[in-house]
């Protein structure tokens, strides 16, 4: 397919509003396309590489270069060339991008030129499209969109189903199903003002303290075990003590979802920002592990055996989970088959919780399925602080102790068109590790520096907390953050995953 056919539909997209408008124009181009290439078409239009970001720099890819006169580059060139760049190291790199760099955007028309750019810089993350994409697969495949966005969901990866289903059509979408080694998209949670109020909307639940750490998906088979976290990304070799777990439970084949974190000689959690860094941090994890060993506390179960439990009542998961997993790796939990009975029990765990340095607690309606990839209101945080997850839209130098490091953050929330409204500027609550650690990530992303201001792509996600809102004609959504202080950077979110304005104004913050 010509790239010529991509970059204008996704112009077309765009401009247009009507949903049902977009998933036509989508389908059309679905349809046309080999299946071989729907893939990549998908993940052009969304604005991602399949190869992930090459490293190349705003200068680079800002030069002109001669355009083509006629459309002629296919989506598989563009594939190709961006293999290319992606596997470009060692001396003279920088040269040999620019050289593969400079043969693309020469093959390319002026309109094609453009697409390229914004997509090899990142500048367009269409996060939004995937939803309309999916709805013009299926309408190009001739499937329900109910059917196929499930076997999406189980495989993680829509350009993949994708492929497959405009091949082969419906019976291609059985082939999808829940595999121990391949991870699912993990169920996330909505937010509550207080345990009373969780209960008053979910009825019977269990209340779980809810562990500050870093989300773990451990698949088993055998010997083979496999650790992902919530964005999906394997990171078994760092977490050898959840390896030696799972190969302890009496279970062959399993998937269980849960959160490691640390603990200090009391048994009390360490702070997030310690578990993260070891979790991350890939070299010598033996003396990482000795430093700081994490426990996992399992509070799901996805699978056992050939057995998908997905749809089961969280009543029966936790039933299996009880049978695979012993109590010291669980997560604690109480049963609340009568919340008007129990509420004062159900608010005491609460409180026993916090005071035990957990975060606060999750409460979750016993009759609901597992929702993989979606924020139902069957999974309801309560939390004491309220905190938001805003994406960094720029940053400015430091002065004084923090030359030469960004510092001041400019946070924003995502608006309903796509883009970003900023809400404010802060930079508290940021250590010294924190400053250089996002002066290197946000150095990364820069797409403009003006000596004062550097100006990056919106994919950095921070977490942070703030007082309230007040009333602010200068920002665009027309109120600013009251005492914004970060909390921590949020590497493994996406931007698409940040609060939205909708929900800044509404009060209630997902996070
Ligand atoms: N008992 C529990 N049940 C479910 N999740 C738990 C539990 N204990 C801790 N968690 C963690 O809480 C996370 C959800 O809460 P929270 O919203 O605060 O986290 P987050 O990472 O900011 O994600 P998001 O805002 O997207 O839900 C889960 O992803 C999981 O890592």
């Amino acid at each position: 397919m010509l790239l010529a056919d991509v970059a204008r539909v996704s112009r077309e997209v765009a401009g247009t509003s009507a949903r049902s408008r977009k998933t036509a124009l989508l389908a059309e181009l679905f349809g046309a396309a080999p299946p071989g290439e729907a893939g990549l078409v998908i993940s052009y239009l969304a604005g991602r590489l399949p190869q992930g970001r090459p490293g190349i720099g705003w200068r680079a890819l800002g030069r002109e270069v001669a355009p083509a006169e006629a459309p002629a580059l296919t989506v598989g060139d563009v594939d190709a060339a961006v293999t290319e760049l992606a596997a470009v190291a060692g001396a003279g790199a920088q040269r040999e991008r620019r050289r593969i760099l400079d043969a693309l955007l020469g093959a390319a028309t002026v309109d094609e030129q453009a697409f390229l750019r914004s997509l090899l810089s990142g500048e367009v993350r269409q996060g939004a499209l995937d939803a309309v994409a999916l709805e013009g697969v299926a309408s190009a495949a001739g499937v329900p969109a109910a059917e196929l966005r499930r076997a999406v969901m189980l495989d993680g990866s829509l350009p993949r189903v994708a492929a497959a289903v405009l091949a082969e059509g419906a019976p291609a979408l059985g082939g999808f199903t829940l595999r121990v080694g391949r991870p699912v998209q993990p169920m996330l949670a909505a937010t509550a003002g207080s345990v009373a109020e969780a209960l008053a909307a979910l009825g019977p639940c269990a209340v779980e303290e809810k562990l500050d750490g870093v989300r773990i998906q451990v698949h088993r088979d055998g010997d083979d075990v496999r650790v992902y976290t919530r964005s999906l990304d394997e990171i078994t070799d760092r977490l050898p003590e959840v390896t030696e777990l799972a190969r302890s439970l009496p279970g062959e084949r399993f998937i269980l979802d849960g959160e490691v974190i640390g603990r200090d000689a009391a048994g009390r959690p360490v702070p997030f920002q310690q578990v993260a860094s070891r979790v991350g941090s890939r070299t010598d994890v033996a003396a990482a592990r000795r430093t700081l060993p994490l426990a996992a506390f399992f509070f799901d179960v996805l699978a056992i055996g050939d057995e998908v439990l997905l749809d089961l009542p969280v009543r029966e998961r936790h039933a299996a989970l009880t049978a695979l997993v012993p109590e010291s790796a669980r997560v604690r939990r109480l049963v609340v088959e009568d919340p008007a009975a129990q509420a004062a029990a159900a608010e005491e765990f609460g409180t026993e919780t916090l005071a035990r340095g957990h975060e606060g607690v999750m409460v979750k309606s016993l009759g609901s399925a597992y929702a993989a990839g979606r924020r139902g209101r069957h999974w309801l945080k309560v939390k004491p602080v309220h905190t938001l997850d805003l994406v960094v839209l720029a940053a400015e130098w430091g002065h004084g102790r923090r030359t030469g490091l960004l510092s001041n953050l400019h946070l924003g929330a995502r608006a309903a068109d796509g883009t970003y409204a900023m809400l404010g500027k802060t930079f508290k609550g940021l250590t010294d590790e924190m400053l250089r650690w996002q002066t290197d990530a946000l150095r990364a992303l820069a797409t403009s520096d003006d000596g004062f201001t550097v100006r990056v792509r919106p994919e950095l996600v921070v977490e942070i907390a703030y007082d309230g809102l007040q009333r602010s004609p200068r920002y665009p959504a027309g109120v600013a953050l009251r005492f914004a202080r970060v909390l921590r950077h949020r590497p493994d979110k996406t931007a698409e995953q940040a609060d939205t304005v909708e929900t800044v104004l509404g009060g209630g913050a997902a996070g």
